[in-house]
């Protein structure tokens, strides 16, 4: 697995790294949410930028990104669009939402960017050699809010998301049985023999695991809460890194 470089942090080298989300709804939530979360020193922030009222405003998108670079111009900052069909917050046409990715990727104020793989094969081809471009790093991702996808489905969708060139491949599933959660291990455990720097978790109380263990199964980062969890089943950065580096010493 070739380890990705961002700033001064390692995606896939040692423990996986920590991403914390920040969700505000306006200028002034996002500014207290990056002082508090400041204070968990988290390895990346992720700006989900569905929360934001203003993000149909593309110069209110922009000065927001130079706010939070300003704050935290040392840690690698990852945008999220999170469509609504995958869990997002507002709506969007899949035309916005590519012309937004754009605007973020021409700031060049971010070291990572996220994008759907279940979007438009065509758009987001053009969108990541934008990325490319600007020598931004993709994540590409795909989200399940209900269920789990067989095995063969999920690691399809891996290996399609590192044939489109992501840089790293992410998967997020919802479980409702423990196989399910040992289905989303056994995947990232096959991507990661297979070299893939994947990011993948089962979601909810049942997928705690899968966000603890990715040293042992191979998911490269997670995600925690920050003043707010993005999603079912994050835990306190202080909790996760005391199991991270439990796991860490004794493996
Ligand atoms: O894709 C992900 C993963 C996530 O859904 C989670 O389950 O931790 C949280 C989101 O903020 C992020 O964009």
């Amino acid at each position: 697995m070739k380890p990705i470089k961002v700033k001064h942090i390692t995606i896939g080298e040692g423990i996986p790294k920590i991403i914390v989300p920040i969700m505000g709804y306006s200028e002034c939530e996002l500014l207290e949410e990056i002082a508090y979360i400041k204070e968990l020193n988290p390895d990346i922030i992720e700006w989900r930028a569905d929360a934001f009222k203003r993000v149909a405003d593309y110069a209110a998108v922009g000065h927001m990104l130079s706010l939070i670079r300003e704050k935290v111009p040392n840690t690698p900052l990852l945008f999220t669009f999170r469509t609504e069909q995958e869990g997002g917050n507002c709506p969007m046409s899949l035309v916005d939402y590519f012309n937004l990715i754009k605007v973020v990727l021409d700031t060049k104020r971010i070291e990572l960017i996220d994008m759907e793989l279940l979007t438009d094969e065509t758009m987001l081809r053009e969108m990541m050699n934008h990325a490319k471009q600007k020598g931004i790093k993709v994540i590409l991702s795909n989200h399940e809010f209900t269920h789990t996808p067989a095995k063969e489905t999920l690691l399809f969708r891996l290996q399609k998301m590192a044939s489109l060139g992501a840089d790293i491949p992410k998967v997020a599933v919802m479980p409702q049985t423990v196989k399910d959660l040992l289905t989303l291990l056994d995947v990232t455990q096959e991507a990661k023999e297979s070299g893939l720097p994947v990011i993948t978790m089962a979601m909810g109380k049942l997928g705690l695991l899968s966000r603890l263990s990715g040293e042992i199964f191979g998911s490269v980062a997670t995600f925690a809460a920050g003043k707010h969890q993005s999603a079912p089943g994050q835990i306190s950065v202080s909790q996760l890194r005391e199991v991270q580096d439990i796991i860490h010493q004794h493996s």
